[in-house]
């Protein structure tokens, strides 16, 4: 429970009176912020005499406030039994339902029903709270949800049914649900179809792949709407209007738990719920002046890009398959030649291997958005961008095991760090990690200090920028394999020797680009990172967890 009574303070009371709860007696007040109850009787077990305990609720988490009699759809058949008895036994009785927070970020929506002693007394604590909840304007009224019924494992239809129409129903959030027939049935809808006048956001109940699906149905069309050519990699984009709400239901779900800090429905809803607001970073990948695709978390060419590729080839075995397809990379330690240029970011947005890390009201994410406002009033912003862009373009030639642009932390429940653990969501750069060509065992050492608390930039063949754009170019014809082959094993059949028909991955010209789980069809890339160009119902990870 959140303690914030001294609020009440500072803020004129709107209601304050005894109530009875749950058999206690309370003295309840309710100001502009937060509702607050106490006992005012102390409660004697056994002749110890407890110090009374007091409560406070901010309202913007509060969900929502009901007679204690109205029907409760969220319940099972034995608590809506009790629920009844108790508002039998005490008539004058309204519910508030208020989010409380459990152990790893996960919230849930807690009730405490209180007793008045007449029914007007009753009827004005519903009314005040619920005028002070109707103040909340960034809370969504109308959302368009849609589900993707095969991703994960295939229970996204039902998480939403059971886990999160009910919790929308008790906060009064009415909801039109797609449930999507084919691939990218969400993304087309939302590019072309869908009336987003009516709608304080989209919903998408899936992984990491659905949720990609509407970022670039949302980003599209509000590109289309504004006349915005996305062909052009230096075009201003213009920012999405409507939030997102991801309801986690896929085999991953790594934007969900970079944001929320948990992969759980019912958090998950509760963020929609209360309005959160999160800008986002997100990049843009051209080649030849040709948009391919948005990306939100990660772009990794050479290592991540090959277990992808290899992994969409097993897809019966589900999940398992970024194991199996993750060791026959690694064993197979293919480098590519190329070149990267990249600009980079401004000093004063930090540097990858600081230990500040991006959580819940960051302090650079911040003072970007703050700064994205002054010039939105003052300038046109393509005046800002070029002057912002003074900072020179660098150049890096080399032998590379791995390329990844990370645009978040990339956070995972197996890698709890992520990929770059200081990386921001909304400073408008990417980290830019370049691991160069190195023996097999330091790539081990430089892959499993992903796991641990030590810093995986810390070695010689890895270097980390923090970038506002970066191309690349491959260079060579065919993938080598890298030295000290006295490492591989021996075993006939099991790994490459040297040549590309051995190789445990099939060797192609280049690697390939894996964009957010989506293999993109070129290898010479041109990258530029939109600053908060789009917004999710979330708040970044909470630092300290208020239980
Ligand atoms: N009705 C549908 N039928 C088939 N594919 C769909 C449908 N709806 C969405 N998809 C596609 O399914 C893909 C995977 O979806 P999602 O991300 O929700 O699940 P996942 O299990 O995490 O995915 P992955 O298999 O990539 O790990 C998405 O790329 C999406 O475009």
């Amino acid at each position: 429970m959140t303690g914030q009574a001294e609020d009440t303070k500072s803020q004129p009371t709107l209601l304050s009176s005894k109530l009875l709860l749950q058999h206690q007696a309370v003295e309840a007040a309710l100001n502009r912020h937060v509702f607050v109850w106490k006992e005012i009787e102390k409660s004697q077990k056994r002749g110890i005499s407890k110090t009374p305990r007091s409560h406070a609720v901010p309202v913007s988490e509060i969900v929502a406030i009901h007679h204690a009699e109205d029907e409760d759809h969220t319940k099972s058949k034995w608590d809506q039994k009790k629920k009844q008895q108790f508002s039998q036994l005490f008539p004058n009785s309204f519910t508030v339902f208020y989010v409380t927070r459990t152990k790893h970020h996960r919230w849930r929506c807690s009730e405490a029903t209180f007793s008045c002693s007449s029914p007007e007394l009753c009827e004005q604590w519903i009314q005040v709270t619920r005028e002070q909840l109707s103040l909340l304007t960034n809370r969504p009224k109308r959302l368009l949800v849609y589900i993707n019924p095969f991703g994960g494992k295939k229970r996204g239809r039902r998480i939403y049914e059971d886990k999160v129409a009910p919790v929308f129903q008790r906060a009064g959030v009415s909801a039109d649900v797609i449930v999507t027939e084919r691939a990218n049935h969400a993304r087309d809808h939302l590019t072309t179809e869908a009336n987003l006048d009516q709608y304080d956001g989209v919903v998408c109940v899936g992984g990491d792949g659905m949720f990609s699906e509407i970022l670039h149905g949302l980003v599209a069309r509000t590109q289309n709407d504004n006349k915005v050519d996305q062909n052009r990699p230096d075009v201003e984009l213009k920012p999405c209007m409507l939030r997102i709400g991801i309801i986690p239901a896929g085999s991953t779900d790594c934007i969900c738990f970079a944001t929320v800090g948990t992969n759980d429905p019912v958090t998950s809803a509760l963020h929609i719920i209360i309005g959160d607001s999160q800008p986002m970073d997100v990049c843009s990948v051209h080649h030849n002046d040709v948009f391919l695709r948005y990306s939100v978390s990660l772009l990794g060419y050479g290592f991540y890009g090959d277990v992808l590729a290899d992994s969409e080839k097993k897809r019966w075995l589900g999940p398992a398959r970024y194991d199996l397809s993750g060791v026959k990379a690694f064993l197979c330690h293919n480098h590519y030649k190329g070149t990267v240029s990249f600009l980079p970011a401004e000093d004063n947005l930090g540097h990858p291997r600081d230990k500040l890390q991006c959580r819940f009201g960051c302090s650079i994410c911040q003072h970007k958005q703050s700064s994205k406002e002054k010039l939105r009033e003052t300038a046109d912003e393509e005046t800002a961008a070029e002057v912002s862009s003074s900072s020179s373009w660098k150049v890096i030639c080399g032998k590379f095991i791995a390329i990844n642009a990370a645009n978040m932390s990339c956070a995972c429940p197996r890698s709890p760090k992520g990929l770059s653990p200081s990386a921001h969501l909304a400073d408008g750069t990417a980290d830019l990690i370049l691991v160069r060509k190195c023996s097999r065992l330091d790539f081990f050492r430089h892959l499993l200090r992903h796991t641990n608390t030590d810093d995986q930039f810390d070695h010689s063949f890895v270097e980390v920028h923090r970038v506002k754009k970066f191309h690349f170019e491959p260079l060579d014809p065919q993938p080598l394999l890298l030295e000290n082959q006295s490492e591989l094993p021996k075993k006939p059949g099991f790994c490459p020797m040297s040549s590309a028909q051995t190789t445990c991955i099939p060797s192609t010209a280049h690697s390939s680009w894996n964009c957010d789980g989506e293999i993109l069809n070129h290898a010479a890339i041109q990258v530029s990172v939109h600053c908060q160009l789009i917004r999710l119902f979330a708040r970044g990870i909470e630092e300290q967890q208020r239980v």
